[in-house]
């Protein structure tokens, strides 16, 4: 087998995900920006040198297509019992196909460089290891050790409670790996790092259109 990591993408149904992130725009624009931003956080994160590949991880039928579409594989929440169980899922299905290396990317990174990615890859080396995000408090990336669990503690205060699993916490400076998406003024900061094209192509939408 090659070597290289395979990163699990977990997504939320498109009518419940980025709450925070939502305004008074119709529904279908919200679910067109939550999609945009994961089709370019994966589209970045196949490029990164060191992954393997990518498996989403989604119950949402339309996302499903949409990844489908440009050779993406996805697999449904088994259960349907937030981000930590649908991780576990995805790691097991990893697991059984023999994968050696497995982490988790969020799927709110529309700015996120490949070379990012591949360095922070390249500093953990072959330990458990997390990026937090810009700040300090969540996780954007969980990396397990080779063969070991990824034992994914996301939810508020992630960063803390990786470090207290015995995680390490990377430190390159990684912008954009560090930029996820929660609200209106974090949309704002990935813009001026320079987003994916989707994500930029919605906003210019958004821009030139009534919402
Ligand atoms: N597959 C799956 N992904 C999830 C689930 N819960 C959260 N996620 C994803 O995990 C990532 C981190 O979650 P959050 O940043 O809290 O995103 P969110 O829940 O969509 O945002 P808010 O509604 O604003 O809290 C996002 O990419 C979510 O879509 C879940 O139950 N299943
Ligand atoms: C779930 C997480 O993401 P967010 O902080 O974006 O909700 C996390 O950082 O663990």
């Amino acid at each position: 087998m090659n070597g290289g990591v395979s990163l699990l993408v977990p997504i939320k149904p498109l009518h419940l995900a980025k709450s925070r992130l939502r305004d008074d725009r119709p529904a279908a624009r919200h679910a067109d920006l939550v999609s945009a931003i994961a089709l370019d956080t994966v589209e970045a994160a196949r490029r990164a040198a060191g992954v393997r590949a990518v498996l989403v991880v989604t119950s949402d039928p339309r996302l499903a297509e949409s990844f489908a579409a440009v050779g993406v594989e996805v697999v449904a929440d088994d259960p349907a019992a937030g981000l930590n169980p649908a991780l576990e899922h995805g790691e097991r299905v990893l697991r059984s196909r023999g994968e050696a290396r497995i982490g988790a990317l969020q799927a709110d990174l529309p700015a996120l460089r490949s070379a990012e990615l591949a360095a922070a890859l390249e500093q953990a080396g072959p330990e458990r290891a997390f990026s937090a995000d810009h700040q300090g408090t969540g996780t954007t990336l969980l990396l397990a050790a080779a063969h070991g669990a990824l034992a994914p503690r996301f939810g508020p205060g992630s960063a803390a409670a990786h470090v207290s699993s015995g995680a390490r916490a990377l430190d390159g400076e990684w912008a954009s790996l560090r930029c996820d998406v929660d609200t209106a003024a974090d949309l704002r900061r990935a813009t001026g790092l320079g987003l994916g094209e989707r994500t930029a192509a919605w906003l210019a939408g958004a821009a030139g259109n009534p919402r």
